[in-house]
């Protein structure tokens, strides 16, 4: 499909008020949009059904799918980045309340941490800015051009909303039996190289998610290994990054293995339940999709075989396995007619400063300022 077809395909979509996500992933080139022929708002409980979810971060809220027996699916291989002179310089606009309102909460969760209640907690914010055009096909090409390494995405619902971002952060991917958590945290302003010192309140955090999903899976996985942690890019930020892989034991779900781990430390805290019910008594908005996770369930994929070899006998032992890819839905917006919503949080320890936090959330916003 040529890119005008594939984009017009999108708009088209839009302007029915049809519901449909158009994404790219990772590293890739290659741009997928499923478009859902009614617009039924269709849940799904056990993750078992094919397609593509969006789930928020309340776990005991609904999460949406689009069943891909009720979509058509488009691809485009051909998008190349166009020169938009975009303003890259984001003017700050923000409200001395806010400040003070996060600065507050932070101080909130460091209180509760010392004494005790838990021992990380994940705290954040929504920024509202006026857009100049809010076309959402417009913005999404923006967010391919300046995130080539991220997932990419818009996704819409005409009961639930518009939703798009650029985000660093895998949730888990599975082929088959074999599966990776990403565990990603702690953050700095990328200054032009990788090559970084982490002070121990980053380290702690990040190593607080890492434990957490080694923790919390070793009794249902088998063959666990976790890599070497190393600082990555997020468009202006780094981050350290472990990744956990394992094998699925014959009895686990793929609900089993979601409901244990989202949301992970990375977004929510530590414990779980007692910081989770923190974020919700104490942050002053409904954080609905922000943090939650989004991507594709159960695809049919063809498993490709271990040696590098690519002749006519590895081809043979080629098998259909089932493919879900999960990303965790941070550097985000949600656009309301002419306003985006950005989200935008950080890992809160005994070791925080309110001032420095809320800095890292102006950075983070600067992710989505950027190409509106
Ligand atoms: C919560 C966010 O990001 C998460 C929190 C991080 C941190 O506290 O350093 C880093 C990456 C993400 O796991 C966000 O971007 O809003």
């Amino acid at each position: 499909m040529t890119l005008f077809n594939f984009f017009t395909c999108i708009e088209t979509q839009y302007n029915n008020k049809l519901p449909f996500v158009v994404y790219r992933k990772p590293d890739e080139t290659l741009i997928t949009a499923l478009l859902q022929k009614n617009s039924t708002l269709n849940i799904t409980k056990n993750f078992d059904e094919k397609g593509f979810v969006f789930a928020p971060f309340d776990h005991a809220l609904d999460a949406v799918l689009l069943p891909i027996k009720e979509a058509s699916k488009i691809v485009c291989s051909e998008y190349k980045s166009e020169d938009r002179n975009s303003v890259k310089t984001v003017t700050p606009n923000i409200k001395k309340e806010a400040k003070d309102f996060h600065i507050k909460l932070v101080n909130k969760g460091i209180d509760a941490i010392r004494n005790s209640d838990f021992e990380k907690v994940v705290l954040s914010r929504q920024e509202e800015t006026d857009l100049r055009d809010n076309n959402p096909v417009k913005i999404f090409k923006k967010l391919l051009d300046e995130y080539p390494l991220a997932f990419v995405y818009c996704w819409y619902h005409p009961k639930v909303g518009l939703w798009l971002g650029a985000t660093p952060e895998t949730l888990i991917k599975i082929e088959g039996r074999q599966f990776s958590i990403m565990s990603l945290a702690g953050t700095q302003d990328y200054l032009g190289t990788r090559d970084v010192v982490w002070g121990t309140k980053e380290k702690q955090e990040q190593q607080f998610v890492t434990d957490f999903i080694v923790n919390s899976l070793k009794s249902s996985v088998d063959q666990l290994k976790v890599s070497a942690t190393e600082t990555v890019k997020a468009g202006n930020l780094v981050h350290l990054r472990t990744l956990v892989s394992a094998r699925l034991e014959a009895n686990s779900t793929l609900k089993d293995i979601i409901s244990i781990i989202h949301p992970t430390p990375a977004v929510c805290g530590l414990p779980k339940e007692a910081s989770k019910a923190f974020i919700l008594e104490h942050e002053n908005y409904e954080r609905e999709f922000y943090s939650g996770f989004l991507g594709e369930l159960n695809l049919d994929t063809i498993a490709k075989p271990r040696s590098g070899k690519r002749n006519i006998e590895n081809r043979a032992y080629a098998i259909p396995k089932k493919s879900t890819q999960l990303y965790v839905n941070l550097r985000c917006m949600q656009i309301k007619d002419n306003t985006a919503l950005i989200y935008v949080g950080g890992g809160i320890t005994s070791q925080s400063d309110a001032d420095s936090e809320w800095e890292e959330t102006v950075s983070k916003s600067k992710v989505i300022k950027n190409v509106l």
